[in-house]
């Protein structure tokens, strides 16, 4: 009776979600787009490959040809929302928007990537493009700081494991280090790109004490992971799913880990885990079978996140409401999710203990005392009712 009322350990509401602080460390700006901003920056641009003009639509199209069981099909759809953010204008514009339907979605931080070298075919120069987006955030946490909503966005830089630009893009993000940018990421197919041929950008971090993420184990097995970790001293896993392939769960539900599955939990070793995206790829086959569920039992720093709005026709509040849905998650699983991902932000650890101490906390207190009041107001109802 009383499990629509939440307190710490019930149900949350589609509403109670929206409003919860939510902390987000895997999002891709180009994968994060309104359908109709793609439609009015094609029409500004003349870019004239998009498969419908009609936002409605063309969200559809997006989502639709994304849900095609194989990372490489995925990626495909990308060549559209990169190729309407090719001027200053565009990306100001895509990033402004991008921290304000965060906010709107009750996301307090987020760290939003993107590849700087996707973005150089109007003649801007990298630094331009790291520029630009970094404008479009703080206008966006403006405006969203104006309708009452904080959010603080912090960039990283992305090199495609493709190509052959990491280290260059590891010096980018070095020199706009305490300006917006927070880390470095290598995305792109996985298969046949291993993350060791950038082993000399991973190290010129190292050495500048910097921070990076890694995409490994979502289209590929534990090889990826491990020499994500081993070899090129990944601080956070990007997805990680596979890492349930070195996890055995007997018939008696004793659970056995492996060496590398063990050495992940033990070294906290933050998953950003993107459900939503890894069904439509095929790293999983249903919500109820990803691997979130059981890793989040076994206490693995597990984490929550979109990576790609638009493409997974997604945000954090649907996540935490399939999370809900399927595994029953409370408001005080929400807080461990949230508190786990602001833990293993790349801001110092000062500001991530103040995020957690001043915001998500107090923001979950709240939620979670608010059905002390409506018992309150309905036990009162029914003594009137009563008496
Ligand atoms: O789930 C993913 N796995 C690997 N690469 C991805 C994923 N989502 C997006 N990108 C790639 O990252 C680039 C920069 O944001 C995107 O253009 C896309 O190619
Ligand atoms: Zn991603």
């Amino acid at each position: 009776m009383t499990s629509q009322i939440a307190h710490g350990g019930s149900t949350p509401t589609s509403e109670q979600i929206r409003r919860a602080p939510k902390v987000l460390l895997h999002d891709h700006l180009d994968g994060g787009l309104r359908p109709g901003t793609v439609v009015d920056l094609a029409r500004a641009s003349g870019y004239s490959q998009l498969p419908d003009h009609d936002p409605d639509k063309l969200g559809l199209w997006f989502r639709e040809a994304a849900d095609s069981g194989s990372l490489e099909r995925y990626l495909e759809t990308f060549s559209h929302t990169v190729g309407v953010m090719q001027t200053r204008d565009a990306l100001v514009r895509v990033a402004r928007e991008c921290a304000e339907d965060l906010a709107e979605d009750g996301v307090v931080y987020a760290e939003v990537r993107y590849a700087p070298e996707q973005h150089l075919e109007g003649g801007l120069t990298l630094e331009e493009v790291v520029e630009a987006v970094n404008e479009g955030f703080r206008e966006g946490e403006r405006l969203a700081r104006a309708q009452g909503r904080r959010i603080r966005v912090g960039a990283l830089l992305t090199a495609m494991r493709h190509a052959a630009r990491a280290l260059e893009i590891a010096e980018l993000a070095n020199r706009y280090r305490d300006m917006g940018v927070v880390g470095f990421d290598i995305a792109g197919a996985e298969a046949g790109h291993p993350p060791t041929r950038h082993l000399d950008a991973f190290e010129y971090l190292k050495r500048e004490n910097n921070h990076f993420t890694i995409h490994a184990g979502e289209a590929f097995g534990l090889p990826s992971i491990w020499q994500a970790l081993q070899w090129c001293g990944a601080d956070r896993l990007g997805h990680g799913v596979r890492i349930i392939d070195d996890i055995e769960v007997a018939e008696d539900g004793t659970v056995r880990l492996g060496r590398l599955a063990s050495y992940v939990r033990d070294k906290r070793v933050p998953l950003e885990m993107c459900p939503s995206s890894n069904l439509q790829t095929g790293a999983a086959s249903s919500y109820a079978e990803h691997p979130i569920g059981l890793l989040r039992r076994l206490h693995f720093r597990v984490t929550v996140n979109t990576d790609n709005r638009l493409m997974s026709h997604t945000s954090m509040s649907r996540e935490f409401e399939h999370l809900v849905e399927t595994f029953g998650c409370t408001l005080d699983d929400m807080q461990w999710f949230s508190v786990n991902a602001m833990k293993s932000a790349f801001i110092p650890f000062d500001e991530r203990l103040a995020m957690i101490n001043d915001v998500i906390k107090p923001g979950y207190a709240e939620l979670k005392s608010e059905w002390l009041f409506q018992q309150t107001a309905s036990t009162r109802s029914s003594v009137a009712a009563d008496g």
